[in-house]
């Protein structure tokens, strides 16, 4: 179904014009490319052709109200959920056609940040950063396992942390450590579910500026899934807004801000914040 004709009806504000079908004019190919995604639970149906793509290098952040189907939509970008019908190519892989052994190659080349993302308590932080190192990098030798922990650690300003538990630490500094396990990895691709949620505002906005200095420094391309537009305004390349399971708009912050749709502007309440700290990534 073509989504452009399915979405928006009176407006004529091109700012919230999904175009997000439009793939990049250089020739590059998009790292992530979803065609005609849908997803329904019995009669449900949570996503409806939803088709979008993501540019080498670019962040792309979906908004949308609870229950908008966001969650839904990154679970079947990793195969935690599967898709009714719809294509999903990820780094030029087109997820249905990969075997087992293909699709677990393709997974270490892509990091993802749950929601709610867990070190093992147990554990140092050191330990933490090795495992994924241990699990996927066996001809990697010591020293340079090591070398790398100490980048990632630097990366999120935590070296000094690498000896204790998780227990010692803030919830601000589990999730720099956690983004510091995924990003080990050397991921060419993220995908940050929520990634500020439960954290207060400032936390939120050096976690959101984290994600935005990894990207600089690694060329990540990032899909960001979240409702705190605080991160949304620091993190966000172009943004798209899922509603009643479509693209429902899609532009650059300011130009979403200042739609003539009162429903879009509604998530843009924090306009204050958003430009102080917009400003201060040069977003
Ligand atoms: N496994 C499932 N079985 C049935 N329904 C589900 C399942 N997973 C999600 N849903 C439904 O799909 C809809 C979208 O859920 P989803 O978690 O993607 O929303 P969301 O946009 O991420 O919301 P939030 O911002 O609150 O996390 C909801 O109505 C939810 O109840």
């Amino acid at each position: 179904m073509d989504q452009t004709n399915n979405t928006i009806s009176p407006t004529t504000d091109r700012a919230v014009q999904p175009q997000v079908e439009k793939l990049p004019a250089n020739g590059q190919q998009p790292v992530i490319v979803v065609r005609g995604l849908t997803k329904s639970f019995g009669e449900h149906e949570v996503l409806h052709s939803i088709s979008l793509h993501v540019k080498k290098g670019e962040n792309l952040v979906v908004l949308g109200k609870s229950g908008s189907g966001k969650s839904v939509f990154i679970k079947c970008l990793v195969r935690l959920e599967w898709p009714d019908c719809g294509t999903i190519s990820i780094l030029g892989k087109d997820l249905d056609s990969l075997n087992y052994q293909e699709t677990n190659d393709l997974r270490i080349r892509i990091g993802f940040l749950f929601q709610n993302a867990a070190l093992y308590d147990s554990m140092t932080v050191r330990e933490n950063l090795a495992f994924p190192l241990r699990q996927h990098k066996k001809r990697m030798s010591a020293k340079k396992k090591e070398a790398l922990i100490l980048e990632m650690l630097d990366n999120v300003g935590l070296v000094d942390s690498i000896d204790q538990l998780p227990s010692k630490l803030s919830g601000g500094q589990v999730k720099r450590i956690g983004l510091a396990r995924t990003l080990i990895l050397q991921p060419e691709v993220m995908l940050y579910d929520e990634p500020t949620t439960g954290l207060d505002t400032i936390t939120a906005k050096e976690i959101s500026e984290l994600i935005v200095k990894m990207q600089k420094k690694y060329h990540i391309s990032s899909i960001i899934i979240t409702h705190d537009m605080i991160c949304a305004g620091i993190t966000a390349d172009r943004i798209i807004i899922l509603r009643d399971g479509i693209v429902y708009a899609e532009g650059s912050y300011a130009q979403l801000e200042n739609s003539q749709d009162e429903w879009i502007r509604s998530f843009f309440d924090f306009s204050d914040n958003i430009n102080t700290a917009q400003n201060a990534t040069g977003k």
